[in-house]
């Protein structure tokens, strides 16, 4: 029950300071991302990615912050029941005008959440559901820009649209050759539209806001024609010269998600109202759940939160067991996954077989890597929850034993519930090693493509995955193949590649052993190739396509590239579908 009044003086400046410590970090979130316009128009990529780095810290430093000052000030620990609950009809009331409320509910959630008892985390006290609505927020401040615009061509000034559309996000600096690049979208999209009338209620609608990331800015709208909607994202590059051109026009759900997926860095993008920018983004791909589009946008409190509520709702729909996931076990993680969940969960054991010689607190700081550093499509996201309550009965016996065995450290049984108190939870794929089992030939030559095509684009990232092993990646239910085991991952130029010495004598040419000295991150490539090639068919196609993973000068030469300070491309699309020529 709420209280009927309030009546504690405490409770008002305590949501007060909550909000305060809400929009400290809501104004520093959105200058790093406003700030993205300048570092794109002068082609600072480093800086760019450095920026995407630091602001995934942003929201933990707020919240330490805020329970730091809630703790000192009030005294907070030691506030009665009632107390809270005022605090959270205070809180409600001052975001009746907020244009961010369903983070500002989050932060709330977060700061809480590390104050209070368990026995508080109920809708009474914490925001388990949202209170505040989200539909129809608009920033009518003076000079504000809308969430989105919407432009009317006709037939005949199409070309010109398209140009204002881009002329319209003020990038400074100049284009090589903007009608150019504006009559190869028109072509496009005529293409992409094949025969169709032209409808009285044509028109484009583009967010308001660039999305930068890494080297590139995206346009992202939708064209209406009567009944159909076309999503679309226009890439905008930079040429060394500083010059601008658009690189493609990428049409339809399928070209969308490849751009916001779950294997690639978030988002730069300066919003007055995510969730508008979400329905907009949501629109375009009804499929992608909500918690994604936020964690794309940079928000990824806000999409841990969501994925949460999402799985508790799916927990009470629906009667399955958790399991061991398909594959073969993992021996620094246990894995389990719901099979009517699109998810996996991984929890780090208390102790691990040799040869693994890593730490809880090393497989730990790998993740943390993989969250900031560029995933490049080909590293899943991880959301890290911490105290995680399941219900126990859900678990099937094997895996309750393997938990108990393997990770009792981290497992907690009290009544129905089963608390794991930490856990990493990543989309589910086909482990690599059982698509090759069941693939047809041309599928297992296509998998085995991706799969160097993965450890290139890795590779050009500065990530040397260490262990290469098929059942290591991952296949997307798009055919893309994506690493998923990061305990031992290390960036590329901390490695030394190196060639097998020749032998010195007959004992050595014979032995079966490493019988070179081996310091502790040097790399042998041609010692690949017998954890890669047992199968012949996996061997004939990848010694065609990607031999040269197995040779030390291919590794070394991305290194020097690295280190020698360049930033490799990475197109969130097929390269094949760039305009022809670029920005020549
Ligand atoms: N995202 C995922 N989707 C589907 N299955 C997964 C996923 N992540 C892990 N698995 C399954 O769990 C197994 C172990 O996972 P992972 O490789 O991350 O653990 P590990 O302990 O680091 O492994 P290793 O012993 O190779 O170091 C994988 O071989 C695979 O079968």
């Amino acid at each position: 029950m709420f209280p009927t009044r309030l009546t504690d003086t405490r409770a008002f400046d305590i949501a007060q300071a909550l909000l305060d410590g809400f929009d400290h970090h809501y104004r520093l979130f959105r200058a790093a991302s406003r700030e993205a316009k300048a570092r794109f128009e002068c082609g600072d990529w480093a800086g760019q990615q450095r920026a995407q780095a630091l602001r995934i810290e942003f929201y933990d430093t707020r919240v330490a912050e805020t329970v730091a000052l809630l703790a000192q000030r009030f005294m907070a620990a030691t506030l009665a029941p009632d107390v809270w609950q005022q605090v959270k009809l205070h809180y409600i009331g001052l975001l009746t005008d907020h244009h961010q409320p369903e983070l500002a509910e989050t932060f709330f959630n977060s700061v809480c959440t590390r104050l209070l008892h368990h026995a508080y985390f109920r809708n009474d006290f914490i925001f388990v559901r949202p209170a505040i609505s989200t539909e129809y927020i608009e920033n009518d401040e003076p000079g504000a820009r809308p969430t989105y615009r919407a432009y009317y061509p006709t037939p005949d000034t199409l070309s010109d649209t398209l140009q204002r559309v881009i002329t319209n996000f003020q990038l400074q600096g100049e284009f090589v050759d903007l009608p150019r690049d504006a009559e190869r979208v028109l072509a496009a999209v005529l293409a992409r539209l094949g025969e169709f009338r032209w409808r009285a209620n044509f028109q484009l609608q583009v967010l308001s806001s660039l999305f930068y990331r890494n080297k590139g800015a995206y346009v992202v709208g939708r064209l209406i024609n009567g009944f159909t909607e076309t999503p679309f994202a226009l890439p905008i590059l930079r040429r060394d010269d500083g010059r601008f051109f658009i690189d493609t026009a990428l049409f339809g759900e399928d070209d969308l998600l490849g751009l916001f997926s779950f294997a690639r860095a978030y988002f730069l993008v300066d919003m007055e109202v995510p969730s508008a920018y979400v329905a907009f983004l949501r629109a375009l791909m009804p499929r992608k759940p909500r918690s994604e589009i936020y964690a794309a946008l940079g928000l990824q409190k806000q999409g841990k939160a969501l994925f949460y509520r999402d799985f508790l709702a799916h927990l009470r729909h629906s009667s399955d067991k958790f399991r061991i996931a398909p594959g073969i076990k993992g021996m620094v993680m246990l894995v389990f996954d719901l099979p009517s969940y699109p998810f996996v969960f991984k929890v780090i054991k208390d102790f691990f077989p040799p040869p693994k010689d890593t730490t809880r607190e090393q497989v730990q700081a790998k993740y943390r890597l993989v969250k900031a550093h560029d995933r490049v499509g080909r590293m899943a996201d991880t959301l890290e929850y911490t105290r995680v309550a399941f219900p126990r009965q859900r678990f099937g016996d094997e895996l309750l034993a393997e938990l108990r065995h393997f990770c009792p450290s981290l497992i907690e049984e009290s009544g129905d519930d089963l608390v794991i108190r930490h856990v990493y939870i990543e989309r589910r794929m086909v482990p690599l090693n059982l698509y090759l089992q069941d693939a047809t030939p041309e599928q297992l030559e296509r998998a085995v493509i991706e799969y160097g095509n993965a450890i290139k684009d890795l590779v050009a990232a500065n990530i040397f995955p260490g262990d290469m092993l098929w059942k290591n990646f991952g296949v997307t239910r798009h055919g893309k193949v994506v690493f998923y085991d990061y305990d031992e991952i290390e960036y590329l130029t901390d490695c030394n590649f190196r060639r097998v010495p020749a032998p010195r004598n007959e004992e050595e040419a014979m032995s079966g052993e490493v019988w070179w000295p081996v310091a502790p991150r040097d790399v042998f490539p041609e010692t690949f190739a017998p954890f890669l090639l047992g199968n012949p068919q996996v061997r004939e196609a990848l010694m065609r396509h990607h031999a040269d993973l197995l040779d030390a000068d291919f590794w070394q030469a991305h290194k020097d590239r690295i280190l020698a300070g360049h930033v490799h491309d990475v197109f969130p699309y097929d390269p094949t579908r760039r305009f022809p020529r670029g920005g020549n």
